[in-house]
């Protein structure tokens, strides 16, 4: 899209408040981000995100790829605007086309983002567990994202929601009154999950959630997730280093490199059929497909000493 583009959609976002009717071309679309780019303005400056565009639909686990470093987090953090200085996104906007029309994501003041966050789009980082409040329960947590979001609601119905939650992520609401240092690593990181989940956002993104965790924990609470999306009808956007585990739980997968989207394609595709050089050699570097992920070191493979040029792919690479 072009500036003058750019610039006259924002104009028409935004002379409706945050929000637009929504495209009905784009009816499957849930979020479309389109030329972004975030810079780390430090001496020398890190392009950390360069002119991503990427589209994610309704109900789609998509999979997001690379090595570390490679700007997976930072993107993340750029499409839930949580960036800190010194980064700055240069360029770029991201529309999250709700229901009930679009929202601008870029254009959402401090207290409307806050209200977009849990609400239409919640995340779940590696460390989240840790942001538990050790000195309440859970339910007493899980709650206030109640009474903070839906003021309206009564006692009995947010208890009701709570210990329904619960069961669903699998911690099991009669855990409601433990308080996190009760609970293992993976029971705690349930809850961030059940807290997540709990005002139904369309859009959740998930960095790294199980990294932490034992690969049978791992494994079991990605499956929930996966069942959960049928279930609720949300879309993920799940970012990992580790390529088998995405393309277990993935629909489609874009393998991100030095900052761009080099290759997006089904999961399926991106297993039988990389197209780019780096993503066969992503894939290639991992022990077994079917074996014991933890036997891959990682940052090992040394994926970047090749002669791939600085943009990270050749000129026929399929971008999103
Ligand atoms: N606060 C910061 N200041 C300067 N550079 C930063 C900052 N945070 C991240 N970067 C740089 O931005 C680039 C992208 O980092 P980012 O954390 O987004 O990558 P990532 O793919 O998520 O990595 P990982 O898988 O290790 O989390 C890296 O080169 C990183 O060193």
């Amino acid at each position: 899209m072009t500036e003058g583009g750019r610039a006259g959609q924002r104009g028409r976002l935004q002379s409706t408040g945050f929000r637009t009717k929504g495209n009905p071309m784009n009816d499957d679309v849930l979020l479309s981000i389109s030329d972004l780019s975030v810079e780390y303005d430090v001496d020398p400056p890190v392009q950390a995100v360069q002119h991503v565009s990427l589209e994610l639909h309704r109900g789609e686990v998509l999979g997001l790829a690379g090595e570390s470093g490679c700007g997976k987090t930072t993107l993340a953090y750029a499409v839930q605007r949580l960036l800190k200085p010194p980064a700055v996104i240069t360029s770029g906007i991201t529309i999250l086309h709700d229901t009930d029309g679009d929202v601008l994501i870029n254009d959402l003041n401090a207290d409307q983002m806050r209200a977009f966050r849990w609400d239409k789009a919640s995340m779940v980082f590696q460390g989240a567990m840790n942001a538990l409040n050790p000195v309440s329960n859970i339910g007493k947590q899980l709650a206030d994202v109640f009474t903070t979001h839906r003021p309206g609601m009564n006692k009995a119905d947010i208890r009701k929601e709570c210990c329904e939650l619960l069961d669903i992520v699998g911690v099991g609401a009669d855990r409601i009154r433990s308080f996190p240092h009760e609970l293992s690593g993976g029971m705690r990181q349930r809850v961030m999950i059940a807290m997540a989940l709990a005002l139904k956002p369309t859009l959740m993104i998930m960095d790294e959630p199980t990294t932490a965790l034992d690969v049978l924990v791992q494994r079991e609470i990605l499956t929930q997730i996966t069942e959960l999306r049928h279930k609720f009808g949300f879309s993920v956007i799940f970012i990992t280093h580790d390529l088998p585990l995405l393309l277990e739980i993935s629909d489609r997968i874009a393998i991100m490199r030095h900052g761009r989207i080099i290759e997006t394609d089904t999961a399926r595709n991106i297993y039988f059929h990389p197209q780019q050089d780096y993503t066969k050699r992503l894939l290639s570097s991992f022990p077994s497909l079917t074996g014991d992920r933890s036997e891959f070191s990682y940052g090992t493979a040394g994926l970047d000493n090749d002669n791939l040029d600085s943009k990270g792919g050749s000129a026929n690479e399929r971008t999103a």
